[in-house]
Order: C-alpha cells, then sequence, then structure tokens
C-alpha cells in the first residue's frame, strides 16, 4: 500500500511550475487546467522524464527524487499510458503488454501469464493475439491500459487517456477504466480536460493553472464551491470574482451587479447555474431581480439542451430547451433579454 506525496517544481518554457500532489493508496487523482499549464509537465516529473529542481517526488516510503538524487525512470515503479496509445506495431496484444514485465527481469512465462491476466481484467481476453493494426481505437486504449498496469506499478500516469476516441468509444471506455480502477490499490495521477473523466473517476481533483494549484477538493466539494474561472467551467457553472454586501448586492469585478437572496460580505464567488437563466426577447417583468441586455455570442448545442454564451455588462452562459431556440430564434448576434432569480444565485467567500 502507498501514497504518493510529491511537489513539483521546475521551469518548462515561458512558466514557472509548482504543483503539490498529495493522494492515499488506491486514490485517483485528476489534474486539470487550461492547455499549457504545466499539467503534462508535472506528469512527466513524476515519471522521472524531467528532472525537477525543487521538491521531491515520494511514493510509499520510497524516495523517488530531491535536488541532487533521483531514481530514473526505470528504477520508478511507474506505469504511463497516453491519448496516443503507442503500442508496439510489430507485436501482438499479449505481448506489447507482457513488454513491460519481461524487461524488468519477469520471466518469460510469468510475464506472459501476467499480461493474459491484464488483458482479461480489460475485457480483452478475445483479442490476445490481435496486433495493433487490428485493434479498434478503443480496444488499442484497453491494451494500453494492460500494458500501463502489467508491471503492477505503485504510480499510474494517465496522461488524456481517452482524449483520441470518439464520443461513443470514450464513454464505454471510460466506465472500464473506472472499474479497472476500483481495482488497483497503487495512486493514479489522471490528466483530463474531459469534466466527466474527473467527475466520473477521480476521488479527488488538482486544477493546475499557469503551472500552480489553484484549487484542490473532491468532485463533490468543487461541484459545490469552484474557486476559479477555469474550476466553474468544469463543473458548468458561471462563476465570478465579486463583492458581495449585506443587502445581497453582488459587484461583479469587472462589471456589473448580481442580486442574491443568499448574502455574503466581502470577497465573495458568485456562482449563477446556465439552467437558471431565461432569456426573453424583451425585458421581462416581473419578480426576476437580476435582468440584463445582453448578446449571444454562440450557441451549442448538448443533446436536448443549448448552452447559449451571452456577453455585455457581464457574461453569462445559459442552459436552455431546443424549444426555446427555435420558439426565440436564437442565434448568435441577436440581442436579447437575460434574467436569473436571486435565489439562484450564490455566494461564498473568495
Ligand atoms: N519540450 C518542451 N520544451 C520547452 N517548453 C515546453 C515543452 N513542452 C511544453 N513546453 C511548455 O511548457 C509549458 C507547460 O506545458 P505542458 O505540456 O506541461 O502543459 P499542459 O498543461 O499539459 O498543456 P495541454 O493541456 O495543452 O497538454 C507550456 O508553456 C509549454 O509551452
Amino acid at each position: 500500500m502507498t501514497g504518493l506525496d510529491a511537489r513539483v517544481r521546475l521551469r518548462r518554457g515561458a512558466i514557472d511550475i509548482d504543483v503539490s500532489l498529495r493522494a492515499g493508496a488506491g486514490e485517483v487523482v485528476a489534474v486539470l487546467g487550461p492547455n499549457g499549464s504545466g499539467k503534462t509537465t508535472t506528469v512527466l516529473a513524476l515519471a522521472g522524464v524531467l528532472p525537477l529542481e525543487g521538491g521531491h517526488v515520494r511514493v510509499g516510503d520510497e524516495l523517488w527524487e530531491e535536488v541532487g538524487r533521483r531514481r530514473t525512470p526505470q528504477e520508478r515503479h511507474v506505469g504511463l499510458m497516453l491519448a496516443d496509445s503507442l503500442l508496439f506495431p510489430h507485436l501482438r496484444a499479449v505481448d506489447n503488454v507482457a513488454y513491460g514485465p519481461r524487461s524488468r527481469g519477469l520471466p518469460k512465462g510469468e510475464s506472459r501469464t501476467r499480461a493474459l491476466d491484464e488483458l482479461d481484467r480489460v475485457g480483452l481476453s478475445a483479442l490476445v493475439h490481435a496486433r495493433p493494426r487490428e485493434l479498434s481505437s478503443g480496444q488499442a486504449a484497453r491494451v494500453a491500459l494492460a500494458r500501463a498496469l502489467a508491471t503492477r506499478p505503485s504510480l499510474l500516469l494517465l496522461d488524456e487517456p481517452l482524449a483520441a476516441l470518439d464520443p461513443d468509444t470514450r464513454a464505454r471506455t471510460r466506465s472500464d477504466l473506472a472499474a479497472r480502477l476500483t481495482a488497483y490499490d497503487g495512486v493514479t495521477v489522471l490528466v483530463t480536460h474531459d469534466p466527466l473523466d474527473a467527475l466520473t473517476l477521480a476521488d479527488r481533483l488538482v486544477f493546475v493553472e499557469d503551472g500552480r494549484v489553484t484549487q484542490t477538493g473532491t468532485p463533490a466539494d468543487v461541484l459545490r464551491e469552484p474557486r476559479s474561472a477555469y474550476a466553474g467551467t468544469v463543473v458548468g457553472l458561471n462563476l465570478y470574482a465579486a463583492h458581495g454586501d449585506s443587502h445581497g448586492h453582488v459587484a461583479i469585478e469587472g462589471g456589473g451587479v448580481l442580486v442574491t437572496t443568499d448574502p455574503t460580505e466581502g470577497r465573495v464567488w458568485a456562482t449563477v447555474p446556465p439552467g437558471a437563466v431565461s432569456l426573453h426577447r424583451h425585458e421581462p417583468e416581473g419578480s426576476a431581480r437580476n435582468a440584463w441586455p445582453l448578446r449571444i455570442t454562440d450557441v451549442t448545442l448538448q443533446g436536448q439542451s443549448a448552452r447559449v454564451g451571452l456577453a455585455g455588462e457581464l457574461t453569462l452562459t445559459a442552459e436552455v430547451t431546443l424549444e426555446s431556440v427555435s420558439a426565440l430564434a436564437l442565434h448568435v448576434g441577436q440581442a436579447v433579454w437575460a434574467s436569473v432569480k436571486a435565489t439562484e444565485v450564490r455566494t461564498y467567500p473568495r
């Protein structure tokens, strides 16, 4: 049983990375953040591919790295899976998976038995003799997962493992990955852009922005109280850095005012669920205490609903039904009124 305790400090390109990660045995930590924020760099440092300039990597009671002392990637018990599964094209699935244990000195027969077992655990018993070109993208991803786990790593690093898959395959592979990770007793660090991956696979989320951790917490913590604009978009909420007073007036930094029935004084985060935003052609009458004339910046369809981006005095995303899209003939560039009930605006200290 081994946990992870790491602080990764290094400069990469223009950014200065300082990311701490902790996890207990069997936990999955998702690392999320915008492009170029340092996620892959962190993973490569944990794997031993990039040397630390400060900090440390400890796994269980083993010190893998501190400045001046480092184990090579081969000396770390790490499994790595990337978006591109990078299987050896000339080797059958079983030999791709057996390669890791074999190159770590496990006898041939045992390596093969272990590979067959790992392939069975990801549901690929029927394809052990297939070569990579005979596999679908989802099957190749499973072989890559089996290969990453075949050396019995204490640390499993998954960098956008599902990013190359189409949406259907992705959903199926995600649930198989979840099942396999549940049975894995090491620590998993999962880099992803996909909120669903993070919310369904991870025990803990770590947001990294511009090389720094901006929020950590369980998915439930982050869903309830996102603490950066990026975390807000991941959990699908409109999130504003603002200043609240005791009367429920919330002045958004960057412009605009919200009214809430849930006042918090001082520096606050304010959230508005997109589903709580109503759109109108004309200024709404009645009880809504938040109403703004805004312009539509984008409309994206998601199943039976649409997300409508709005800008003006403030920026806001609304989630409306497809009926509303057609009834209001919503289109980019259109001027509309948006309203939100004061009971739907939540605030919490920043
Ligand atoms: N090989 C490299 N040499 C120098 N700088 C690099 C190299 N690879 C990445 N960088 C820079 O390091 C920074 C962090 O990149 P990194 O790949 O860790 O980000 P990321 O969060 O994983 O991004 P993405 O989500 O786009 O994969 C970026 O500013 C990037 O431009």
